[in-house]
């Protein structure tokens, strides 16, 4: 149904209207040309692996103006453009982002998107940043982006799976909300009450968000957004200490074999966490890691165990208001050896291993 309006012909497109084009602005290349004087250098905000992204300036009907990202795609990465639009234009969720419209006129092809002023979440974890993301405000930015994926497994006629989770794309806007993006590789799956069968991969290439299954045997279900997603609540823990070493997509990194979790949280939250609510964080996120898809929750569950861990990070600090907390749990992620890995997978996916964070 959604293919329809991406027929070569334009005018076939123009002259049968179809289902995306009712639910999303066509623009023009001159309106997209206009809201970006045209792809000025200056307005550069990012460069993706399928295209160059450009903070654009449309008008609302009143004339007030309003900011947009738009997204010019290499001509190469036409086939991304159409599954993004496809994806996009059946999401309604406030934590996905939304398209405002695309263009497609000969080979440039363009999406148009709600512009998010933070960027991207990867941007605020790192030793470099210079305000740091409060732990609150990681456990709620983490809420937030569970919920948009629990609506995408769960809220939708059909699952759709993500299949590109990481803290890349995962927006944020003026108030630090946070949005799903990067929809390129997403696959509709079975209705959502269907036992999910694997579907087979798309990615060029693996990285440490995909769990072993994926790397393996190529393939995906909703519980491979899972355990990506245990990666990422990792990572907003440990900021950059923890996930720098490509290990065959499995698990953590060099330090985390020696050290524990405990041991390389970020230096700018450490002392901020309630025992409590670090118990409740770490479970779920140990739990989402799972190497058997089977035994990994559903982001249903792991939404609900995050706004628990917040609660109690917030009953807790209404009495503490200044003392520091002490972890002395010890938690140690023990990714299978190396090389015992290497040997299978080089088999089977040597070209495809490369680091991806
Ligand atoms: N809607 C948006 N609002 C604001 N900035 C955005 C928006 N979409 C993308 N960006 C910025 O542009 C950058 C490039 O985005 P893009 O989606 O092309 O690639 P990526 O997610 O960074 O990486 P990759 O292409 O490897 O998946 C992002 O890192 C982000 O900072």
């Amino acid at each position: 149904m959604f293919f329809k309006c991406f027929g070569e012909s334009s005018s076939s497109a123009r002259q049968y209207p179809t289902v995306i084009e009712e639910l999303c602005t066509h623009f023009s290349l001159d309106d997209v040309r206009k809201s970006t004087n045209n792809f000025d250098d200056k307005r550069v905000i990012g460069r993706g692996r399928f295209g160059i992204v450009y903070k654009g300036c449309l008008q609302h009907n009143d004339g007030s103006d309003y900011a947009v990202a738009v997204k010019r795609f290499h001509v190469d990465s036409s086939e991304w453009f159409k599954k993004e639009v496809e994806i996009l234009c059946q999401l309604h969720h406030p934590n996905c982002v939304s398209i405002v419209g695309f263009c497609r006129h000969e080979k440039e092809k363009i999406i148009v998107y709600e512009y998010m002023s933070n960027g991207s979440l990867d941007r605020h974890l790192g030793d470099e940043v210079r305000e740091a993301l409060s732990w609150k405000k990681r456990v709620e930015i983490c809420i937030g982006a569970a919920r948009g994926l629990h609506y995408l497994h769960a809220g939708l006629k059909r699952t759709i799976i993500h299949h590109d989770i990481r803290p890349r794309k995962i927006l944020l806007d003026d108030n630090m909300h946070p949005k799903l993006t990067g929809f390129e590789h997403s696959i509709v799956g079975a209705h959502f009450k269907e036992k999910p069968k694997p579907i087979q991969s798309n990615l060029a290439r693996f990285s440490l968000y995909s769990p072993l299954e994926t790397v393996m045997e190529g393939t995906v279900t909703d519980r491979s957004d899972v355990y990506a997603f245990g990666m990422v609540l990792l990572k907003v823990v440990a900021a950059r200490r923890v996930l720098k070493r490509n290990d065959f997509g499995v698990a953590a990194g060099e330090t985390l074999e020696k050290k524990s979790v405990e041991e390389n949280i970020d230096p700018k939250i450490k002392g901020k966490i309630v025992p409590e609510c670090w118990k409740v964080f770490i479970d779920i996120a140990l739990r989402c890691m799972k190497n058997e898809r089977d035994e990994r929750p559903t982001m249903g569950e792991v939404e609900v165990e995050l706004e628990h861990a917040l609660l109690l990070q917030e009953q807790a600090d209404v009495t503490n208001i200044n003392s520091d907390y002490t972890l002395l749990s010890k938690t140690f992620i023990i990714p299978k050896s190396g090389r015992e890995l290497g040997t299978s997978l080089t088999s089977k996916k040597d070209s495809k291993l490369n680091a991806m964070t």
